[in-house]
């Protein structure tokens, strides 16, 4: 998918929200154990109840990972439904890749090719050449961590380097990295504050914001001082949704949470533009 048809959908649908699809055998209805891939049965009621209210579904891998091999062709069976039901819909693989050179190009293919997602997040860690092998992709997204939610994220991002946070450090230089206009960025919602600084680097890139609900980041905040010409942002909720309900209503009580943030979005929206 190409930005600019995200950005229609975004416009379409009124929305920027990012479902998060981090599914939890203990934590999904008892009565979805019972057949044989709970994992996409959750999922394929949980899209089928979200998808005219958000514009992206992000699985995080660990969430799949974690249950080996079926785990894994849960997650593919997510990704085809997704891409041939909902074509219009931006997948996001939450995978936090990275590695040198020839290893990159391998979880690329993996994510771009194979499982057909249209981004998937990366870490910058190991630098340059571990992440311009994924942004070699025509019209696919590499989303790369730049300032997270978590409290760790203070540990080593916002430490100054050569007299410059090291977010900014990252933000910055991944704009001289060949194949840059494929890039975007996460940002945890939990730092609104940051938000500003942020755009004064990257004004018009898409930021995927993890953290609001459960992590207790503002949507309001985050579209205060984050937000650009083309709305510029992805805001995921993962167990704020998926979790509304244990009970046989989930996907109900799903679609209830995603209109509520839907909601706010389109409120937010039609103030702005
Ligand atoms: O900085 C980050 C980067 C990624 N995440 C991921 O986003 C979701 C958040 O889930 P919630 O249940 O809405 O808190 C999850 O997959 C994280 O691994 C993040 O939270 N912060």
């Amino acid at each position: 998918m190409t930005t600019q048809q995200l950005i229609e959908q975004i416009k379409i649908k009124k929305s920027f929200l990012a479902v998060g699809l981090d599914v939890d055998l203990d934590k999904i209805p008892k009565h979805l154990l019972e057949l044989e891939d709970p994992i996409f049965e959750f999922n394929k009621a949980i899209i089928d109840a979200t998808h005219d209210l958000c514009v992206a579904y992000k699985p995080n891998t660990a969430f799949y990972e974690a249950y080996g091999i079926k785990g894994w062709m849960s997650l593919q069976k997510t990704i085809n439904y997704i891409n041939e039901t909902y074509p219009d819909i931006f997948t996001i693989a939450d995978a936090k890749r990275g590695d040198i050179g020839n290893t990159s190009s391998m979880y690329a293919k993996a994510f771009f090719e194979d499982l057909n997602f249209d981004s998937v997040t990366v870490a910058p860690y190991m630098g340059k050449d571990s992440v311009e092998p994924f942004l070699a992709f025509e019209n696919k997204h590499t989303i790369m961590l730049a300032l997270t939610s978590n409290e760790g994220a203070f540990d080593f991002q916002t430490l100054t380097v050569d007299g410059k946070e090291l977010y900014k450090q990252v933000l910055e230089t991944s704009k001289t990295w060949k194949n840059c206009e494929n890039l975007m960025y996460v940002v945890g919602a939990t730092k609104a504050e940051y938000f500003t600084e942020i755009r004064k680097i990257v004004p018009d890139s898409f930021l995927l914001v993890p953290g609001v609900g459960a992590q207790g980041g503002s949507l309001s905040e985050v579209c205060k001082y984050g937000m650009n010409a083309n709305v510029g942002l992805l805001i995921n909720s993962s167990r704020g949704i998926i979790y509304a309900s244990n009970g046989t209503d989930f996907a109900e009580k799903a679609r209830a949470e995603a209109l509520k943030m839907q909601q706010e979005m389109e409120g937010i929206i039609s103030l702005k533009f």
